[in-house]
C-alpha cells in the first residue's frame, strides 16, 4: 500500500499476558484520520490494557512488553515512553485525574511546556532567569479550550472546578500540543471513560466537542460504558470479550441491547425497580442532618436537613455541582463541614471520620483511587483492613485477648466469597489491587464496606466504570445485602434509572440544599423538573 494511503493507526496481532495471564489476544483494527472509534467491553475485557499498549506505557514494559506491532501511516512505531507516543501526534486522558489542585486550567494546561520570556535577568545570569511567557500560555490554552468549545474558565483553580471542567482541562492539554520542530500535533486522541464523571448536559457538550475535533481531522478512540454515547457519537464500534475482538462494525443503526448482547455474551437484564413497600412507620430515623453544610469544591452543601429511616435504602440524585457529593464527603468527615448530625440519637462530632466508623457508619467513594483502594496490597488485605482496624473483626485472641492473630482463612473465605458474590474478575484473592481493572476495583471497593457490616451505608456512584452487565448485579447486592443484613443504605447516584431501581425514597439536591423527597416509584419526570429546580408534587424538606 501507498503509505499516503495507509491508515492513521493500526494495531496487528497484539497480545498481552501479565504474569502467564492472558489478557489479549490477536487484536487487530485500524483507524482512519477523524474516525472515531468507539471501543467497548466487560470490566477486565483488556481496553485499558489495549490503550496502554498503544501509549507505551512503563505498565508494559515492566511486565514483559506485548506480541505484535503499531503502524502509523503504514509505518512501523515502537514507543518505549508516552513521550515518544506523544511526539507521534497520540494523546490520552486516562480515567483518573492528573492535575495539580492549586493550578489554574491554563497552568495545568502548559505544565512543563510552559513558554518562556527572555528579560534583562537572562541577559546577565543566563537562560535559568527566563519568566513565564503569561500572554502567549494564556493564548495557547485558550486556542485548546475553544477548539474544545465548552465553558471552561482559564483562569479557574483546578481545585474550584465541578469535576467536569476537571475533565475538560485535561482534554485542553492534550489539544494545546501543537506541533512543534521535535513534535507532531495532536492527530489521535485516546478518552479512557471521560463522561464517566460528568452530567448529563456536560457529557453532551463534550460529544458535540469530539465530533468537532473529528472533523478538523483527529481520530478519537472512544472508551465508555454508557453504550447510548457509542451510538451517538461514534463511526465504528469495536467490542472486546475476555481479551478479543467481538465484532468491528459501523455505528450506524446498531442498537444498545445487540451491542450490550455481544459484550457479554449472552441477553443482558438492565436495572429494573425492584419494587417494596418500606413500612416507615415502623422504622424509627437513624441519622439526621441538620443544617448541614459542607465546604467541598464544586459539591457545596448550602444547608441540608434530612432524615434517614432505618433500614431503607434513600437515594441522593440531583444534577452535578449541586451538592449531592457533598453530603457524604462532609458527613464522613473528609471535607470541611458543619450543622449538627444525629446518629442513633446521638450527635456525632463533625470533621473526623473515626468518629463516623466508630458509631457504624461506612462510606464507598465516588474517588475509588483517592480515598478507595490500598493499591499496593492484595484484594484479601483490602477487604479485610478496615473491618480489622475499625471492629477487631478477622482476628483471633488469645490469652484475654493479650494477644491477637489475624485469621487468615476467614479473611480468604469472605474474601472468595464477594469475589464470587460481585463476580469480580481476578486471577485469586492475592491479587494486588492496582492490577485490577477499574471496573473490577469498584466490586472491590463495596465488598471492602460489606465486610464492615455496618448500620449505615454510605455509597456514592456504586456503579462508576462498571459495564452493563454488571450494573444490575452490584445493584441487587446492594439490595441483597440492605435486606440480609439490615444495614440502612445511603446512595448518591448521577444515573436517577439506577437510584428508581433499588431506593425507596429519592431526595433531590439542589443548590447545595434539599429540594424534594419522593418515593422512587414516582415518575421519572417528577424527578426531572426537580431536578432543573421546579416543585410539582414533591415534598419539602426532610422526611416522607
Ligand atoms: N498491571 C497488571 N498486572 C496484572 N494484571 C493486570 C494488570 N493490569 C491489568 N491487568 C488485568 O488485565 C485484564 C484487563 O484489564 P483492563 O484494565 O485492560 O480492562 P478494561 O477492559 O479496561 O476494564 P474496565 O472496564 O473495568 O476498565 C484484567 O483482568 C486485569 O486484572
Amino acid at each position: 500500500m501507498n503509505e499516503n494511503d495507509a491508515p492513521l493507526l493500526e494495531m496487528r496481532h497484539i497480545s498481552k499476558d501479565f504474569f502467564g495471564n492472558q489478557v489479549l489476544s490477536d487484536i487487530n483494527f485500524s483507524l482512519k484520520e477523524g474516525e472515531i472509534l468507539g471501543l467497548v467491553g466487560e470490566n477486565g475485557a483488556g481496553k485499558s490494557t489495549l490503550m496502554k499498549i498503544l501509549f507505551g506505557m512503563d505498565e508494559i514494559h515492566q511486565t514483559g512488553g506485548f506480541g505484535g506491532e503499531v503502524l502509523m501511516h503504514g509505518q512501523k512505531v515502537a514507543f518505549s515512553s508516552p513521550i515518544d507516543a506523544l511526539a507521534k501526534g497520540i494523546g490520552m486522558v486516562h480515567q483518573e485525574f492528573s492535575l495539580l489542585p492549586d493550578f489554574t486550567a491554563t497552568e495545568n494546561i502548559l505544565l512543563n511546556r510552559e513558554p518562556l520570556k527572555y528579560t534583562w535577568l537572562s541577559e546577565v545570569f543566563g537562560e535559568r532567569m527566563n519568566l513565564l511567557n503569561r500572554v502567549e500560555m494564556e493564548e495557547i490554552s485558550k486556542r485548546a479550550i475553544g477548539r474544545l468549545n465548552v465553558p471552561l474558565d482559564a483562569d479557574m483553580v483546578v481545585s474550584q472546578m465541578p469535576v467536569g471542567h476537571k475533565q475538560f482541562t485535561e482534554i485542553a492539554r492534550e489539544l494545546s500540543k501543537e506541533a512543534t520542530e521535535a513534535t507532531e500535533g495532536i492527530k489521535l486522541l485516546v478518552l479512557d471513560e471521560p463522561t464517566a464523571v460528568l452530567s448529563e448536559q456536560e457529557a453532551d457538550s463534550l460529544l458535540a466537542a469530539m465530533r468537532k475535533l473529528s472533523d478538523a481531522g483527529i481520530a478519537i478512540i472512544f472508551i465508555t460504558h454508557r453504550l447510548q454515547e457509542i451510538i451517538d457519537v461514534c463511526d465504528t464500534i469495536m467490542v472486546m470479550r475476555d481479551g478479543k475482538i467481538i465484532k468491528t462494525v459501523p455505528a450506524k443503526g446498531v442498537v444498545i441491547t445487540e451491542i450490550a448482547r455481544w459484550m457479554v455474551g449472552r441477553d443482558v437484564n438492565t436495572a429494573q425497580r425492584q419494587a417494596r413497600n418500606f413500612d416507615y412507620e415502623k422504622s424509627p430515623v437513624i441519622l439526621s442532618m441538620e443544617n448541614l453544610w459542607v465546604n467541598m469544591p464544586g459539591e457545596t452543601v448550602r444547608n441540608v436537613n434530612l432524615e434517614v429511616h432505618k433500614g431503607e435504602i434513600l437515594g441522593i440524585g440531583g444534577m452535578a455541582g449541586q451538592g449531592k457529593l457533598g453530603i457524604p464527603n462532609g458527613a464522613m468527615g473528609l471535607f470541611p463541614a458543619g450543622g449538627k448530625i444525629t446518629f442513633e440519637g446521638k450527635q456525632i462530632e463533625l470533621n473526623n471520620p473515626r468518629n463516623f466508623l466508630d458509631a457504624g457508619m461506612a462510606f464507598v467513594s465516588e474517588d475509588r483511587r483517592g480515598v478507595g483502594l490500598l493499591l499496593d496490597e492484595t484484594l484479601e488485605w483490602n477487604v479485610s483492613f478496615t473491618a480489622m482496624q475499625v471492629q477487631e473483626k478477622y482476628l483471633k485472641k488469645y490469652l484475654g485477648g493479650a494477644i491477637k492473630w489475624r485469621d487468615q482463612d476467614a479473611i480468604e473465605e469472605e474474601t472468595n466469597s464477594y469475589v464470587k458474590q460481585l463476580e469480580i474478575r481476578c486471577t485469586s484473592t492475592k491479587q494486588k489491587a492496582k492490577e485490577l481493572s477499574g471496573g473490577n476495583q469498584q466490586k472491590i471497593c463495596l465488598a471492602k464496606a460489606f465486610a464492615v457490616a455496618p448500620k449505615l451505608l454510605f455509597v456514592s456512584e456504586p456503579t462508576r466504570g462498571i459495564d452493563i452487565g454488571a450494573k444490575s448485579l452490584v445493584l441487587k447486592a446492594l439490595r441483597k445485602y440492605n435486606e440480609e443484613s439490615g444495614t440502612t443504605i445511603v446512595m448518591i447516584s448521577s444515573e436517577l434509572e439506577e437510584l428508581r431501581a433499588i431506593c425507596d425514597r429519592i431526595a433531590i439536591i439542589s443548590d447545595g440544599k434539599v429540594f424534594g423527597i419522593l418515593p422512587a416509584s414516582t415518575d421519572s419526570a417528577e424527578f426531572g423538573l426537580l431536578m432543573v429546580g421546579q416543585t410539582s408534587q414533591a415534598q419539602q424538606g426532610g422526611s416522607l
